[in-house]
């Protein structure tokens, strides 16, 4: 090959590069431009965190000496010259941009690994200008460690309902943590979630985030008790309710006759799920639109278990039914996880006088928004909350704090703090008006599959009120 060839060739090589390297700029410059100003920041500081790793990592003594020269320095040494110089191995890292600040992977070396990161944290969170820097294991031999800029808890999100089915109708996505990772809870094999928090503090947000992601199924199936109004009407489910089977207000009456019918429908499903699902369970299977996910939200909880004490005849009446109606939903929370049905107490405190424990201590989901004693916070969360008081619901009063909850994770150590997103009342009248026609009464649900799979109905049955 002459030298005019190899000339030619290293020209389209170059011209190759070039013209990557120029795509790869405009494609990064692309993104930047697009992004949110959070976003812009990020991807600033992710540059300032690549660029300055290696000096970083070696000042927090994130490097490892290694004696042994290299392959290439051993075949390439004199027998009399010199020894090569230890070689010092930084870690490798990839970094990426997100609204709230970085994510960096990084892998391990030898006595560089997670305990060594953990311990580097605060020193990386002051290199990086984070507020927060967490470090956790990303599989063998590898780290993710999280860099917050701003707190996530502090800055309020807002959630635009898309208004398409879930795609997964066992992840209830609930907001983000103190890291921004997004936190989820299973509904899977749940029959009762509790909801808990001084009023103004976000938990009716909440709500229309939950009916506004799951709505839009034809697989779940929503009735609604509402202790603090009278009317359908009324309140905040006045717009929601043209997605509900039935509805209740604070009528001790009509809330015992809709209890009992979900008791019923649990009996029911119960004595059939084996010849009509095939399975004992329901989740086994998943929902269906024949065989709905019935969800049943309790709000103002308080108003239907509360303890009537008096001798006269109307007071003993309303004794009776506070007293049957706690026994249907303990229920419905202790036997109607396997054939799908849930249940969902509101109140502002889960203190035994509002939610009666043997209810409260079965659901196995308890979350709660900001709380003004930690006796409250106790209910909401149990007797480990005052042994994080970090985490406590009670240091939540700040107005920052309004739509943040706590839960105690399925299978975490403590609890963790979210960031809730606000959704609208408007997004979610839209969305229930924009979904009210796969409103079902899982009843005639049943009634149906049983009917197409030959097998007889019980006595046809009034529909439930609304
Ligand atoms: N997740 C959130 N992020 C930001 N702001 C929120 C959030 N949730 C609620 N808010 C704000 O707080 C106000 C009250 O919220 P919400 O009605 O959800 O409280 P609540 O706990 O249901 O109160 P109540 O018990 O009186 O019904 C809302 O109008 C909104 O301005």
């Amino acid at each position: 090959m002459n030298v005019e060839a190899v000339t030619e060739y290293a020209s389209y090589a170059l011209l190759v590069v070039v013209v990557l390297v120029s795509v790869w700029l405009l494609v990064g410059v692309v993104h930047y431009v697009r992004a949110d100003r959070g976003t812009r920041t990020s991807m600033r500081q992710a540059l300032r965190v690549r660029w300055g790793w290696v000096r970083l990592a070696r000042m927090a003594g994130l490097t490892v000496t290694d004696k042994t020269p290299s392959l290439l320095a051993q075949i390439t040494a004199h027998k009399d010259g010199p020894t090569p110089a230890p070689r010092v191995l930084t870690p490798r890292i990839k970094v990426a941009p997100d609204q709230f600040g970085v994510i960096v992977r990084a892998r391990t070396l030898p006595q560089v690994g997670l305990e060594e990161y953990q311990k580097s944290a605060r020193f990386l969170a002051d290199a990086w200008r984070c507020t927060r820097v967490s470090v956790l294991p990303d599989g063998p031999g590898k780290v993710v460690i999280r860099g917050v800029r701003s707190d996530p808890l502090t800055t309020p999100t807002t959630h635009r309902p898309t208004g398409r089915p879930p795609t997964d109708l066992t992840r209830w996505e609930l907001g983000v943590d103190e890291y921004a990772a997004q936190v989820c809870v299973s509904l899977a094999n749940v029959p009762g979630v509790t909801v808990a928090g001084v009023p103004g503090a976000g938990k009716t947000s909440g709500v229309n985030k939950f009916v506004c992601d799951f709505a839009p199924s034809a697989a779940v199936q929503i009735a609604t008790a509402d202790g603090k109004v009278s009317r359908a009407s009324e309140g905040d489910y006045a717009d929601l309710v043209k997605r509900m089977f039935a509805f209740c207000g604070d009528d001790l009456d009509e809330a015992n006759a809709l209890f009992k019918r979900l008791v019923e429908l649990r009996k029911r499903r119960s004595s059939t799920i084996r010849d009509v699902l095939g399975a004992k369970n329901m989740w086994h299977v998943g929902p269906s639109p024949e065989w709905p996910l019935t969800v049943l939200i309790i709000d103002e909880a308080h108003t239907f278990f509360r303890e009537y004490k008096g001798s006269d005849a109307e007071t003993k009446r309303l004794a009776a039914l506070t007293a049957e109606n706690a026994r249907l939903v303990e229920d419905l929370v202790k036997k109607g996880r396997s054939v799908g049905i849930l249940v969902i107490l509101i109140s502002q405190k889960t203190t035994g006088d509002a939610i009666p424990t043997f209810i409260r201590d079965v659901c196995p989901i308890g979350l709660t928004f900001a709380q003004k004693t930690v006796e409250a916070a106790v209910a909401a969360l149990g007797d480990d909350i005052r042994n994080w008081p970090d985490a406590s619901p009670v240091t939540l009063q700040d107005p920052a704090y309004v739509g943040v909850a706590v839960m105690a994770m399925q299978g975490r150590p403590g609890y963790t703090r979210i960031r809730t997103p606000y959704v609208s009342d408007a997004d979610a009248a839209r969305v229930a008006e924009d979904t009210s026609h796969l409103t079902a009464d899982p009843d005639l649900c049943l009634d149906a599959l049983l009917r197409s799979t030959g097998r007889t109905t019980a006595a046809p049955r009034a529909p439930l009120t609304k």
